[in-house]
């Protein structure tokens, strides 16, 4: 199938390759004309396991393409996906207008019948919005099509070639039929591909965020609770997962949820609930929770410090939102970072791919280490903020004899805290004591 992608980030960049890899032949269109232009040079503005690769190689067989020309991609595409962001407005709702305008620009350059898939996340409604936008501008027959995506950032090749399931709102057989063959490729077991209304669509990507969001700061709620009546969330966890109406993914308490999709979308649900007038007490919950978390590191260095960060210097491991990308968008680092530097302490971060996206965040204002042990000189305390693998087993020693002081405080409870004392550390994780 010929197909054209509008808005070549995380998703759009993705879906485009995996389609391409599947023997579509793809158009990958952006706006950011300097992104176009690297990706036609090789080079990939995004770090994702495995994806430099799979573009290369479909670029180099013809069948991926970028470009910022939307008309030419358009034009001859039997189907054009809709993959711009959809970020958070002032107000919390979803801001629409990338899509709506994406919308428009699509609907002038459509030649003949095309399915218009939405694959941004958007609130319930918008599929009905984009076609209006689309049919105000053209006489071509067209369908809207509503197919969230539900990748994960680092593992977004693998949840796109074998998702747990594959969601498709539309009311048009001949749209279903046609969005049918283009997953067939990746779907393999009996029934994952869901056909459903374009509401329903909508609906069920934002009740996936809210649901792993809520399974998180529930966990960081019994994790603070845990704290307090002297038990360890690590045994909690273990103990709960186990339950298979549970399961295990999800319930790591941490530094709270960060990332493009889960703090924008539980506020946009809220938004949505709040315009159809339903309160959605339980994600409000869900975001004060989170909002706590990512300030506990920086209250547990006050307390451990005796009030003053003052003229204290701290390593701090990881940047990124989570291991294995460089994204940095609401990184619990950055208010973790705030938080030092505001009560008047110096950082020293490593990350190891998020330091380029990092400086747009920090500047100058603190320095970085090019390697995890550059970060601890004369620190007096670690502060553990993103699970990169490479931070699990480092050489306690080294760093008890880099550190000024073998403070470790653990924001992702990577280490064992018995072990920890038993080697000389004071060792503070998240929910156990
Ligand atoms: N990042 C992720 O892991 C996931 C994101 N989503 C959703 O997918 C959507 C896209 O997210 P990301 O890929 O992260 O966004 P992104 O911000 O990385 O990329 C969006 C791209 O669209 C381009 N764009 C905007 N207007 C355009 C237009 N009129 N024509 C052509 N290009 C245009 C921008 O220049 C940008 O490069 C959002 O709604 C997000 O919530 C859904 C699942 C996973
Ligand atoms: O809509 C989206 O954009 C995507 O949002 C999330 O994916 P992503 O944000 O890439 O990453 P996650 O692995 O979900 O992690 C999100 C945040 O939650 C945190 N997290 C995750 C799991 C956990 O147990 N504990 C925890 O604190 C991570 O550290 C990270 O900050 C969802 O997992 C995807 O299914 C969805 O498609």
């Amino acid at each position: 199938m010929r197909i054209a992608i509008i808005g070549t980030g995380y998703v759009g960049l993705v879906a485009g390759t995996c389609f391409a890899d599947s023997g579509n032949d793809v158009t990958c269109v952006d706006i950011d004309e300097r992104k176009i232009r690297s990706l036609n040079a090789g080079e990939v503005p995004i770090y994702e396991p495995g994806l430099e690769e799979l573009i290369r190689k479909n670029a180099r067989e013809r069948r991926l393409s970028f470009s910022t020309d939307l008309a030419a991609a358009v034009g001859p595409a039997q189907v054009v996906f809709i993959a711009v962001g959809t970020p958070e407005s002032e107000s919390g709702d979803a801001d629409l207008r990338y899509v709506l305008e994406a919308a428009a620009q699509i609907g002038r350059a459509l030649r003949q019948y095309t399915v218009v898939v939405d694959k941004s996340t958007v609130p319930v409604g918008t599929a009905d919005k984009v076609r209006e936008a689309i049919a105000q501008v053209t006489k071509v027959e067209f369908d809207v099509v509503s197919n969230p995506e539900f990748l994960k950032e680092n593992a977004a090749l693998e949840d796109f070639l074998k998702p747990d399931r594959v969601v498709i709102g539309t009311s048009s057989e001949r749209a279903r039929r046609m969005m049918g063959e283009l997953y067939a490729p990746f779907v393999r077991t009996e029934n994952p591909i869901f056909y459903m209304d374009t509401r329903s669509a909508e609906m069920t990507k934002y009740a996936a965020n809210a649901m792993l969001a809520t399974r998180i700061s529930f966990m960081n709620d019994v994790a603070a609770l845990c704290e307090k009546v002297g038990a360890d969330v690590d045994f909690v966890r273990k103990g709960l997962g186990a339950d298979r109406r549970i399961g295990y993914p999800f319930l790591f308490p941490g530094v709270g949820y960060g990332g493009s999709c889960f703090p924008k979308d539980v506020k946009a649900l809220v938004a949505t609930g709040r315009e159809s007038g339903l309160e959605l007490d339980l994600l409000r919950a869900v975001e004060r929770t989170n909002e706590r978390q990512k300030k506990l590191l920086v209250h547990k260095a006050l307390k451990h410090f005796g009030g003053s960060l003052a003229g204290r210097t701290f390593g701090v491991w990881g940047l990124a939102f989570k291991p294995k990308t460089d994204d940095m968008r609401e990184a619990p680092s950055i208010e973790v970072i705030e938080g030092l530097l505001g009560k008047g302490a110096q950082v020293v971060a490593h990350d190891p791919v998020a330091e380029r996206s990092a400086r747009r965040y920090f500047g100058d204002r603190i320095r970085y280490a090019s390697l995890p042990y550059e970060a601890l000189e004369g620190a007096d305390a670690l502060f553990v903020v993103t699970e990169w693998n490479e931070f699990r087993h480092p050489d306690f020693e080294r760093m008890k004899a880099l550190m000024k002081a073998p403070v470790i405080f653990d924001g992702r409870n990577i280490y064992d805290p018995a072990r920890m004392r038993e080697l000389g550390f004071t060792y503070l994780g998240i929910g156990r004591s």
